[in-house]
């Protein structure tokens, strides 16, 4: 049977797809992947943009200046109006450095789990083929032999090729791995341009708690003061 797919946005997409047989995906299906996307896509990527304006507050001003310089450079090199393209995404290599970083360190997914497909030693315990394992990336991120100092906050860990394969897993790893990731980072860098090209940013309650739900959020909120630049 022909489907058609001339509607683009997800829900539409999913309320029109049949397969061959002619079958419509049930009501709960479409909800299940509907909350799954906004919670592993949208929930994930305004945790960060919300830990990036925090870290460019509170952090030694110099990270928040070369952010800046690196996005001017972009802004002005564009004709007025003429909006971000790939190949300005592919220059915010400095930004991009500074958010793998706060990633490292708030990293919006705490894990997931995997099911091991042989028996093997691990740290002394014996693991049997078919046990269910969580992987961490809050333990991986902090583990001082792949980050020394891992509370220490420093982008140039991601200068060169980086840290070790599966030591930096935010979007986790192997066949499973987040689809969405450049797609994040895409957004997480346009939002960081149009930051920092207006402003200056400072927290009202600097340095406060994190808590968990599920994804780490400031507990008192992120109430800011934002400067804008003197042109
Ligand atoms: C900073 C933003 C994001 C983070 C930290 C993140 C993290 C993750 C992680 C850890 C997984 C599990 C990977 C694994 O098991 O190895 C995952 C899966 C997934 N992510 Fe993301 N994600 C982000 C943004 C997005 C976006 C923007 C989308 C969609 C537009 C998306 C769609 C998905 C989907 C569909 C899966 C399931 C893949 C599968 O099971 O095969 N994610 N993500």
């Amino acid at each position: 049977m022909e489907c058609p797919h001339q509607h683009q946005d997800i829900l539409s997409h999913m309320l029109i797809y049949c397969d061959e047989n002619g079958q419509y995906l049930a009501e709960h299906d479409i909800v299940n992947k509907i909350l799954g996307l906004l919670i592993g896509s949208h929930e994930t990527t305004s945790t960060v943009c919300t830990f990036v304006v925090k870290y460019l507050a509170e952090l030694p001003q110099n990270i928040y200046e070369n952010v800046y310089q690196e996005q001017m450079a972009i802004a002005k090199s564009k004709a007025p109006g003429e909006l971000l393209n790939w190949d300005d995404i592919q220059k915010m290599k400095y930004s991009w450095n500074v958010a793998c970083e706060v990633i490292r360190l708030n990293p919006p997914a705490q894990g997931a789990f995997r099911e091991a497909i042989n028996d093997f030693i691990f740290d002394g315990f014996s693991i049997p083929k078919g046990w269910k394992l969580y992987w961490s990336a809050n333990s991986t991120h902090k583990n001082p032999e792949y980050f020394p100092e891992p509370e220490k906050f420093d982008p140039s860990r991601f200068e060169g090729t980086g840290p070790a394969p599966y030591t930096y897993v935010p979007f986790g790893g192997g066949p499973s791995m987040c689809p969405g990731k450049e797609y994040a980072r895409m957004e997480l860098l346009v939002f960081m341009h149009n930051l920092v090209k207006r402003f200056k940013c400072e927290t009202l309650f600097p340095n406060g708690n994190v808590t968990y739900n599920p994804t780490p959020i400031p507990a008192k909120g992120l109430p800011v003061r934002l400067i804008p630049h003197r042109s």
